[in-house]
């Protein structure tokens, strides 16, 4: 009754208020219809039904249904009311009690993350388990689960490592240096409808370092088991960098180039990353350009990859040619790099150029450079939504990241733009070269060489008494008795005695003779050498006959080339 007297009293008070709501209820003839209807079941009739406002809803309230309902309404708000608040104010103490990380499956603190809790007591516990052989960007015993080490067939221990996490949308619960934390692994659909992993962590702690501490401790953890490791990221279609892999670093020792250069690039780069206060200074942008080129398979792609693991840096292979990257997202991308890292652009010229052959020979290289400029990448190409000012911007621009070394690799030196190779952008360019005879001397020392003893810089090391890592072939005349003969292909071959190293260096030196200067790339003198793994003194005999065999296949491949435009003149003609 209360409520109806603070309306009625509304109503005195606000008499244009009150006529209008009369009004309203006189001349509405559906309205005195329904109440004509409902009347006689309210228990009132149309003579005693009030006339005016005020008893109108004096007689409303005086309508016990009406009254029960009103009070329901009431009562439901009030509890909703109640609710809200407090998921409000668990809410509140939530957030106020707990710090909740989340951490996306591409995103490399996922991996630091996963592995730092596959090694966690409760993680190796879960009892709901999901089994994968993932690796979390790791080629390491890492996440291996327990007795898969032991396993002495080494079926079990070859290939992939198991490894197992709890499954997706379980909740865990761990305590860590004291404080209480719960993880929940949850997925959600991806890009291509992949599911995608989001990992969250809640911590009972109302200040961030223990955040900070397990992020620490997970990012030392993934960085310790990948310590001989280097790890190469890509961009994917969002124009972000993904980790795809961590790659075994590459002792500088295996690469075998021109005396100097391998010292030249080192310690330049070495200098570099030392020098960031020179730079800042000067007031100049620290930054540093690499420019490779010269022969495929002449190493250039290893030296870098090399130099990344000796100078402790990741590598970001930015591939021009990828289809959707144009100006603006290259830009965005090279902005994005992290301070200290080597960005790989292998390739550079086939950006601009769809016409560039790598198998034309070397000396098309001009009649290449005349048809690039033909083609004016400062427009771009079919190839790539690239254009050489929108490259050119994104490597010197405001955006472009301080910090970072940039490698580029070309075949086709002559076709690349002088702005892109001017100093300052490419400050460095080196020749690489096909393999001279001492390359040709040094690679065979270093394939055949013992693991202990391979030191292709320092010649020191050769010891007479110390056995080759590897046997010579059967037709060696000190025969291993101990050993029994393996027949194969109707064939006896022997064991032989292993090889001394002053051996191996004679066998280097009778290798280079046959190998002629300058003809042939350390690749294909690598892939020769793979075919006699562990017969040294039968790659030396056969080398020259290689030499010529790849003399004719040269030979017969640059007729092919001149032979293709006549073939197609003839199609067209006729
Ligand atoms: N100088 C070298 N020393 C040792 N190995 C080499 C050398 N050059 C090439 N190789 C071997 O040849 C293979 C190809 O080398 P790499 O990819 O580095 O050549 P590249 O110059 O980058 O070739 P491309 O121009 O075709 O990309 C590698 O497996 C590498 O081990």
């Amino acid at each position: 009754m209360d409520m109806a007297q603070q309306v009625f009293s509304l109503l005195n008070n606000n008499a244009p208020i009150a006529q209008s709501v009369m009004n309203c209820l006189n001349g509405t003839p559906e309205l005195a219809n329904a109440t004509a209807t409902m009347l006689p079941q309210m228990g009132a009739t149309t003579s005693n039904f009030p006339k005016d406002l005020p008893s109108l809803i004096t007689f409303f309230f005086s309508i016990s249904a009406l009254r029960e309902w009103l009070k329901i309404l009431v009562f439901g708000s009030c509890l909703e009311s109640l609710r809200r608040l407090s998921l409000h104010l668990y809410y509140k103490i939530y957030n106020s009690f707990f710090i909740t990380a989340r951490f996306e499956e591409d995103d490399i603190c996922y991996d630091w993350l996963c592995l730092w809790l596959s090694q966690q007591k409760t993680w190796k516990q879960a009892r709901d388990v999901q089994v994968s052989n993932r690796t979390f960007g790791l080629d390491s015993d890492a996440t291996m689960i327990e007795g898969e080490e032991d396993d002495p067939t080494s079926i079990v221990h070859g290939g992939r490592q198991l490894a197992y996490m709890p499954a997706a949308n379980t909740v865990q619960t761990m305590w860590w240096k004291g404080t209480w934390i719960r993880t929940i692994r949850t997925q959600r659909e991806g890009h291509y409808g992949r599911r995608e992993d989001i990992l969250e962590l809640c911590i009972l702690s109302r200040s961030h370092t223990v955040l900070n501490e397990i992020l620490i401790a997970a990012k030392k953890t993934h960085r310790e088991a990948q310590q001989n490791m280097i790890s190469v990221y890509v961009s994917d279609s969002n124009n972000s960098w993904r980790h795809i892999a961590s790659r075994p670093k590459r002792p500088l020792t295996s690469i075998i180039l021109d005396p100097g250069l391998k010292d030249l690039l080192v310690d330049d780069a070495r200098d570099f990353l030392a020098s960031k206060k020179w730079y800042a200074t000067r007031g100049i942008p620290f930054r540093r350009g690499y420019l490779l080129y010269g022969a495929p398979g002449s190493g250039k792609t290893s030296i870098i990859h090399s130099l990344a693991g000796e100078l402790g840096l990741d590598v970001y292979v930015v591939s021009l040619s990828r289809s959707g990257l144009d100006d603006s997202a290259l830009n965005e991308l090279i902005a994005d790099l992290p301070e200290k890292c080597i960005a790989l652009m292998e390739d550079i010229d086939a950006a601009f150029s769809q016409t560039l052959n790598r198998d034309a020979d070397e000396s098309d290289d001009e009649d290449d450079a005349k048809k690039d400029k033909k083609q004016d990448p400062r427009h771009g190409s079919s190839t790539s939504k690239i254009t050489l000012s929108g490259l050119l911007n994104a490597l010197d621009g405001v955006a472009a990241q301080e910090g970072r070394i940039l490698f580029a690799t070309t075949n086709k030196y002559n076709s690349l733009d002088p702005a892109l190779c001017r100093p300052g952008r490419m400050d460095i360019h080196i020749e690489f070269k096909l393999a001279s005879k001492l390359q040709a001397r040094d690679l065979f020392r270093c394939f055949y060489v013992p693991d202990s003893q391979v030191d292709v810089d320092n010649k020191d090391t050769s010891d007479t008494k110390t056995d080759s890592g590897y046997s010579s072939d059967s037709n060696d005349e000190k025969v291993h008795s101990k050993h029994t003969p393996i027949s194969f292909n109707g064939e006896t071959h022997h064991h032989t005695t292993k090889l001394s190293v002053k051996q191996i260096e004679a066998l280097a030196d009778q290798f280079a003779e046959a190998i002629p200067e300058r003809e042939c790339s350390m690749a294909s003198l690598q892939g020769f050498l793979m075919g006699y793994k562990i017969r040294p003194r039968q790659a030396v005999l056969e080398a020259t006959t290689w030499v010529e065999k790849e003399r004719a296949a040269a030979l017969a491949k640059k007729a092919k080339v001149v032979d293709v435009p006549q073939a197609s003149v003839v199609a067209t003609s006729s």
